[in-house]
């Protein structure tokens, strides 16, 4: 298993597993470093607001790195009805979010920062942002209340985890499912793929 990309070690600064399950599926397995950082933005906007919180993660994390790591941020947040929606934290607070979200359609939004340090602890990278589509079926007082206090939506963006017990309120994705569970893998790799090849052609 790799924990280099084109000769760079990578580092994940998250401390999500299932953004290092994610990479691990694919072959990756880098070094953890969750990120230090204050998340908070300014921003209103969910895809905005993601992409700034995954680029002070990545950020914090490449200032504590060395030259020639590859630092990868990520930050992922739920929209519905033009509300943006966190980690729940509590249970009550959980059943609340999933009681916006049965019976229609919302956004999962992910951020992602990829930085490469460079000598002088320059960083030079890219942000971008990739948005789901997720149709939840309609569900009833008691199941949004067995839910929310199954333990599983405490540490998810939305108050679910589409690949736990949630999978069966799932009507239908249209977008990236690895998206929704953290990192858009596809498109982190065709971004990291023209991020270094951008690096080669400035060597
Ligand atoms: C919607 C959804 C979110 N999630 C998770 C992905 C993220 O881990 C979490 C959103 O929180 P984030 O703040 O994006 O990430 P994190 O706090 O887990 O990790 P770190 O800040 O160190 O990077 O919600 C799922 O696992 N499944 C889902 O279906």
């Amino acid at each position: 298993m790799s924990v280099m990309w084109k000769g760079r070690n990578v580092v994940l600064a998250s401390g999500s597993p299932r953004r290092r399950e994610l990479l691990a599926q694919v072959g990756m397995e880098p070094e953890i470093v969750p990120s230090l950082a204050e998340e908070c933005t300014e921003e209103t906007e969910p895809d905005l607001m993601v992409m700034e919180l995954s680029r002070i993660k990545a950020e914090d994390v490449a200032s504590r790195c060395p030259e020639g790591t590859l630092v990868i941020g990520a930050d992922t947040m739920v929209a519905v009805d033009k509300e943006v929606l966190g980690k729940p934290g509590t249970p009550e607070r959980a059943a609340e979010m999933i009681g916006k979200l049965q019976g229609k359609a919302h956004q999962v939004y992910t951020g992602v920062t990829l930085l490469l340090v460079e000598p002088g602890g320059c960083l030079h990278g890219t942000t971008f942002v990739e948005k789901t589509d997720v149709y939840v079926y309609p569900m009833t007082d008691e199941e949004i209340r067995d839910y929310a206090g199954c333990g599983e939506p405490l540490d998810k963006a939305g108050a679910y985890g589409i690949q736990g017990r949630f999978a069966v309120y799932i009507r239908k994705i249209d977008g990236d499912y690895d998206n929704v569970v953290g990192l858009p893998l596809g498109r982190l790799y065709h971004e990291l793929k023209n991020l270094t090849e951008d690096d080669r052609e400035d060597d």
